[in-house]
């Protein structure tokens, strides 16, 4: 079976490609990322990387419009399905590591328990505004000036369980913003409420208009509750190396090098930083920009482009993969920015599987993220009998 020295792991955050058969249990039927973006433009999205590792591949009921089946490079493709309870990222990064999250977690839709508030009010000294589920960039344009003038703390949620903090950075500075949300974290931690992520959302500007989130957002992860395939990794001397999301959404566990990124495209530099570091043997990239600054936004155009401009630098990644690297591009869930709301949609992820001489394959539909993280196990000669995938590494040759 042929093996590879490295695994570079590119998550594109919230890129999904249609409907998952679960997706009416979210109230998602319908929704499909790539599938929308590609038909929404009056010309063809130019996808000509993604199409070269094989997405028009991908086995659709209708083909992504003006993406090509045919491509030079040759490359393994499938999607895979998501049998966690949620459609967050952690619920998708966590899967894809071999540890779905099978109970559903606490969500608020009607806003955090008194008991918690007061907490948090104690805690900070500071008093909490809005607690209801809310888009973050509108909560700052209709907050923030109340935010800056009190001094309080902008609390909000989502469909998703996650308790986000804003605050403008000058009133309070990001330590001390990192800190109330370690403490939500611990008091999370410490009661009964199953809370996914706690994070802070700092942001700058002047006045509504201008008002902007900032790089220094820092997501409070709840720990894996069994090793996840990093942990193993990192236990049998397999280096990882974290880009962007990736160390807060597993809290740090097995990760040897985390690097901390403030785009896309900073992060698509950071890989092929790490691609010349012989070191790392697993590379875990996440691109978050898809998601927060266009999905959750439903921002079509703004996502489209973002799509073109990574699918650009794509291409000097995919030109550094050697014979001994294996390079796969997948997501974590989809987000849908032509779809009602502004939650994330539960959707099928592309699986591309690229490595230089790998012969056309088809790797289905994986019935779990997990099969990822069973193939990273597989290749670098790891047993575990508690993550329950199958490795597509014998299909790679
Ligand atoms: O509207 P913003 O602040 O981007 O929030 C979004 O970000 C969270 C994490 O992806 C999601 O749960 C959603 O609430
Ligand atoms: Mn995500
Ligand atoms: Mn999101």
């Amino acid at each position: 079976m042929r093996k590879f020295e490295r695994i570079i792991t590119i998550v594109l955050d919230s890129v999904g490609i249609g409907s998952a058969p679960d997706a009416t249990a979210f109230g998602d039927q319908g929704a499909d990322t790539l599938g929308h973006l590609c038909s929404y433009w009056e010309g063809e999205l130019a996808l000509p990387q993604l199409t070269e590792l094989g997405l028009g591949r991908i086995c659709r009921d209708e083909p992504l419009k003006g993406v090509k089946a045919r491509s030079k490079l040759s490359s393994a493709v499938g999607k895979m399905r998501e049998i966690s309870a949620g459609k967050d990222s952690m619920d998708g990064h966590w899967e894809m590591m071999g540890v779905p999250v099978k109970e559903p977690l606490d969500t608020f839709p009607n806003g955090f328990p008194y008991e918690l508030v007061d907490k948090i009010e104690k805690f900070s000294n500071r008093k909490v505004l809005l607690n209801q589920p809310y888009s973050g960039t509108q909560a700052i344009k209709d907050y923030g000036e109340k935010q800056i003038a009190e001094g309080g703390l902008i609390v909000y949620t989502s469909g998703d369980s996650v308790i986000q903090v804003a605050a403008h950075e000058a009133v309070v500075p990001v330590d001390e913003l990192y800190r109330i949300c370690r403490f939500i974290r611990f008091t999370l931690d410490d009661s009964s409420w199953n809370v996914g992520r706690v994070i802070a959302r700092p942001f700058v500007g002047q006045n509504p208009d201008d008002f902007e989130r900032t790089a220094n957002r820092h997501d409070f992860s709840m720990v894996p509750k069994q090793a996840t395939v990093l942990d193993l990794l990192n236990a049998n001397g397999v280096s990882v190396c974290g880009i962007g999301k990736i160390n807060d959404i597993f809290s740090g566990r097995g990760i040897d090098s985390q690097v901390h990124t403030t785009s896309n495209l900073d992060g698509l530099n950071q890989i092929l930083a790490a691609l010349d570091n012989q070191k790392y043997k697993f590379v875990f990239a996440n691109l978050v920009d898809f998601d927060s600054n266009y999905g959750h936004r439903r921002d079509a155009k703004g996502y489209g482009i973002e799509l073109e401009q990574v699918d650009q630098k794509l291409r000097d990644v995919v030109s550094n993969i050697s014979e001994t690297d294996l390079l796969i591009v997948t997501a974590d869930h989809g987000n849908d920015p032509t779809f009602r709301g502004n939650d994330h949609t539960r959707e099928y992820v592309p699986l591309l599987v690229y490595s230089t001489n790998l012969s056309n394959a088809d790797l289905g539909i994986r019935e779990t993220f997990s099969d990822l993280g069973a193939t990273i196990l597989d290749n670098f000669g790891i047993e575990d009998n508690l993550i329950n995938a199958t490795s597509f590494l014998n299909q790679l040759r």
